[in-house]
């Protein structure tokens, strides 16, 4: 078997155009535009490139792109107060702080601080409940792409096996909760998982979240299985040259997989998509309640 390989950066356009459409009739209803602000510590050359990312994906969906880049020993206190001041600007429909954080700021309390109607990350706890509960949410923009490119491959996965790899707040545990929602039998495997081959092994959808370059082999996975790769590694090849990699050994997995996402250019396009999706979102959400 040869899998499909899922067009991530396709999918990430298109998904793009359409907020683009729904930005333009917002400017119409309430003249002007939704407004996204990204914070920025310190000089991760890895999060420089996704902020970059972000304003120019956000400028050309037609919103209004803020970007605050502040120095890496900014103190948690003047963080939390730039927080507070972009909770209170009308201006400001969405608001991102960049991860990771520096290790001297607790980056728990600074996402808990970020007003949940603007947090379009969907990591403060009152969204994070309301996913867990089944409620209206804004949802993690990765493990939202994820379900799109999921059941666009799919269709219905009701009472399908979902193995979910990896129980971070920004991928696992959101991915765990969305396939859940659509009725997926979920088991979310960790570090701690016996035996991560069988349970690949019996998984119809696998979603790999673990920052392990080629954990999972080609031979583990069931044949036409869904395989949906949220890695992003960054490692030197025999040649010296720097490449990014995913979790999954994708030349050995697309031999069994139905389909599988390829890295670059599968979940990470995305989660960009699905971040200027919930700005719209947060923006309406907020004119609404006005
Ligand atoms: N506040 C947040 N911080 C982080 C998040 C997040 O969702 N919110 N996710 C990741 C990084 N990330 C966005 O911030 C992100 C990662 C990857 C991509 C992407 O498009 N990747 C491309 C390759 C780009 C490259 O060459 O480096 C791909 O996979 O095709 C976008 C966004 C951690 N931090």
């Amino acid at each position: 078997m040869s899998a499909i390989i899922i067009d991530g950066k396709a999918r990430g356009l298109a998904l793009r155009t359409d907020v683009a459409a729904g930005v333009a009739d917002f400017v119409a209803a309430h003249g002007r535009a939704p407004g996204l602000t990204v914070v920025l510590v310190g000089q991760d050359p890895a999060s420089a490139v996704y902020v970059r990312m972000k304003g120019a994906a956000t400028r050309e969906a037609g919103m209004v792109s803020g970007e605050h880049v502040l120095p890496s020993d900014t103190s948690e206190a003047a963080l939390l107060a730039l927080v507070a001041a972009l909770n209170a600007d009308p201006a400001v429909d969405g608001i991102l702080v960049q991860l990771p954080l520096p290790r001297h700021i607790d980056t728990d309390r600074v996402l808990a601080a970020i007003d949940p109607a603007k947090d379009v990350d969907g990591f403060h706890p009152v969204n994070v409940g309301r996913l867990s509960a089944g409620l209206d949410a804004l949802v993690p923009c990765t493990p939202a792409g994820c379900l799109l490119l999921i059941t666009e491959a799919l269709g219905d996965i009701a009472g399908k096996e979902a193995l979910v790899i990896g129980r971070s707040n920004i991928v696992g545990k959101p991915m765990a909760a969305l396939l859940l929602g659509q009725s997926a039998t979920v088991t979310i495997a960790h570090s701690r998982t016996r035996d991560l081959a069988a349970h690949v092994g019996g998984a119809e959808i696998v979603v790999a979240a673990v920052g392990v370059p080629g954990l999972v082999k080609g031979e583990w996975i069931r044949p036409g299985a869904c395989v949906i790769d949220v890695g992003t590694n960054r490692v030197t090849g025999a040649d010296g040259k720097a490449r990014l990699v995913g979790d999954v050994d994708f030349d050995s997995a697309r031999t069994r997989a139905g389909w599988i996402t390829p890295v670059p250019g599968g979940v990470g396009p995305m989660t960009i998509a699905g971040l200027l999706a919930n700005t719209l979102k947060a923006a309406r959400a907020r004119a609404s309640a006005a």
